[in-house]
């Protein structure tokens, strides 16, 4: 193949030309698909470009939940894959639909960096610390149930926007804290700035959260791309995804999944599901092989929704 022109026909960018990598152009989706392009030059020796597309997401003011969820991020950069205009895209796995895509690879999901949510407050505030009815920002539904449960007194105010624009709320003094992911402030060089970092024995974190997703159209091009997978964080995220799917939550429902290895051939995955004011929720585990991960998502969905999970998820309260 080597020597073959990139205009003779084939999909398949030649050896000779830069990859050009699709990215949102927030400082998240920067930072993270220039951590994938190094990755990728020091595994192959290939060059990489970042191609700047914009979502609906990143310019509409309205709520996510009025324009479509999560999925108006990524939308965009799959359009950028199927004209042509891109070779592949970066997406945070978190923000993946679970349903997958027509035509495209997932080709390689990235080794997870920290799974936990993170408190950001002010003056070095802990959750514990802050004062009765303090103000805390995020617009998670699982994030507002989960904080509920611990803090029912918290004034939950629902924002949006990119990681830095949230944590400046707190810088600002609008808000006493907010909870964003750690792995987004660590990628923006901001993970100091965290007052508590959360395990996930109290706040469960969202299915995929960490990752990081690497799609593309072309099979040769995800034959390439796959040296970036971590098996273990696939079958984690796999198991995670599964059980989302099954449970037909919606990206606005309050819902956590998060799976564990607990050696190299047994997976552990836990799921959360709660009412959005978090007066109510259910919490389980299992465990199941690293080689079927559906089954243990399929296990732990099926689980919760024997003890009730569809009306939870229904219930609004
Ligand atoms: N919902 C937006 C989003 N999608 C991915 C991340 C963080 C990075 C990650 O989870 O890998 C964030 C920010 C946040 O949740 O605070």
């Amino acid at each position: 193949m080597s020597g073959s022109p990139a205009d003779e026909g084939s999909p398949a960018p030649g050896p000779e030309r830069a990859l050009r990598l699709g990215t949102r152009a927030s400082t998240l989706a920067l930072a993270q698909s220039g951590m994938v392009a190094e990755a990728l030059t020091a595994a192959t020796g290939r060059a990489v470009e970042l191609v700047h597309v914009t979502t609906y997401g990143d310019t509409s003011r309205e709520a996510l939940s009025v324009i479509g969820g999560t999925g108006v991020f990524v939308n965009a950069l799959r359009e950028a894959i199927y004209a042509g205009d891109v070779d592949f895209a970066v997406h945070s796995l978190k923000d993946l639909p679970t349903a997958a895509p027509e035509g495209l690879h997932l080709a390689a999901i990235t080794e997870r960096a920290a799974v936990n949510d993170a408190l950001v407050a002010r003056d070095g505030l802990k959750l514990a610390d802050l004062p009765a009815g303090a103000k805390v920002g995020t617009g998670a539904a699982r994030r507002m149930a989960l904080l509920k449960m611990i803090r029912p007194d918290l004034e939950i105010v629902p924002i949006r926007g990119n990681v830095d624009t949230r944590v400046n709320h707190v810088r600002s003094g609008d808000l006493d804290a907010v909870v964003v992911a750690l792995a987004g402030l660590q990628r923006l060089g901001r993970a100091e700035e965290a007052t508590e970092v959360f395990g996930p024995d109290v706040i469960l974190p969202s299915p995929g959260q960490g990752a990081l997703a690497v799609e593309c159209k072309d099979p040769e091009l995800a034959e390439l791309l796959a040296v970036l997978d971590s098996p273990l964080t696939r079958a984690a995220v796999v198991a995670e995804r599964t059980m989302l799917a099954v449970l037909e939550a919606g990206c606005s429902a309050p819902v956590g999944g998060h799976a564990i290895a607990l050696d190299d051939n047994v997976l552990s995955l836990t799921g959360v599901v709660a009412t959005v004011s978090g007066s109510r929720g259910l919490r389980l585990s299992h465990a199941g092989a690293v080689s079927e991960p559906e089954a243990l998502g399929r296990r732990v969905a099926q689980a919760l929704l024997a003890d009730g999970a569809a009306e939870l998820m229904e219930a609004g309260a």
